[in-house]
């Protein structure tokens, strides 16, 4: 568990708007806080009371064994699951059994790998969509009007962030794999949300595609939250300030990567293998 009292990092506004407001009344310490959270299928509880503090502006990795619970903790933090008990808050509020599309605009939003792409619309179209939808304006057609101006430009600037420009009006079904993904980023970041989460953002990717990310990653989420859950070590040494290991749905440590690389307990449950294949691969 975190004990830090306090931080001075940037809590951006989000849709919601009550970031900055909060910061600014010293309340919000955390962007993200899980306290003893748990849940249960059935007989087997699965997360087994999981307490987190993420600070904001922080890049959190959360690694584990298959099956330790770590897509489980996603879903719960991002509505898809309603927690058996324990609560989750972002940036100082209580969102589970919240919906999660209320949770996103609430300024955390998730990226579903390539799910969330229209292969039939073009880049362009795809980001506008991202920004639309999250502000809202899906089904209201005369403020979508009013608010197209806006979000062209927003899109326009997303598009650059993730240097697809050049592929403005090609169709998301044309690019290549490593452009898809960086499209995807894109529609994730596209509602301004302040806590981002990727589901192992650099899978299928080749060594170099995979530098090349992290570091699109590092820059289009400045200022903002970032979990990712993540098999890759080097995407995890590379992109985290700190790394929430789960085992069997608790966390056996939350700490820098040079301490989690050197925590004993973790050695033994799960990293040693790991980090040992990432080194000889030169990470
Ligand atoms: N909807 C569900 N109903 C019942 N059991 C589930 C459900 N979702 C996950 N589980 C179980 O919870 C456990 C943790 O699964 P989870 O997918 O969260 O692990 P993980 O750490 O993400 O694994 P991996 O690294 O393999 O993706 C597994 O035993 C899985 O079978």
């Amino acid at each position: 568990m975190d004990t830090a009292p306090n931080h001075t990092n940037h809590v951006n506004v989000t849709p919601g708007g009550s970031g900055a407001a909060q910061a600014a009344h010293g309340q919000a310490n955390y962007a993200l806080e899980l306290k003893d959270l748990r849940k249960r299928f059935g007989k087997t509880e699965i997360i087994r009371g999981v307490n987190l503090a993420v600070r904001a502006g922080e890049r959190v990795a959360i690694i584990g064994p298959n099956g330790a619970g770590k897509s489980t903790l996603f879903n719960l933090i991002s509505g898809r699951f309603e927690p058996t008990s324990g609560e989750v808050l972002l940036n100082g509020h209580r969102i589970n059994g919240k919906r999660p599309f209320e949770i996103n605009r609430l300024g955390l939003s998730r990226s579903f790998q390539i799910t969330n792409i229209f292969p039939k619309l073009s880049v362009f179209e795809n980001l506008r969509c991202g920004v639309l939808w999250s502000l809202g304006y899906k089904y209201t057609f005369l403020k979508f009007l009013a608010n197209l101006h806006d979000a062209n430009a927003r899109a326009d600037a997303l598009m650059k962030m993730i240097r697809l420009d050049t592929k403005r009006d090609v169709l998301a079904v044309n690019l290549t794999y490593a452009e898809q993904r960086a499209l995807e980023i894109g529609i994730t970041i596209a509602g301004g949300a302040n806590v981002i989460l990727l589901d192992e953002p650099t899978a299928g990717m080749n060594k170099s595609e995979t530098e090349r990310f992290i570091e699109l990653i590092k820059e289009v989420t400045v200022g903002k939250t970032l979990l990712t859950v993540e098999h890759d070590m080097g995407v995890v040494f590379g992109l985290a300030d700190r790394i929430a290991v789960v085992v069997y749905g608790e966390v056996l440590a939350f700490d820098t990567p040079d301490a989690v690389r050197a925590n004993a307990r973790v050695q033994e449950a799960y990293l040693g293998s790991s980090v040992a294949d990432a080194q000889a691969e030169g990470h």
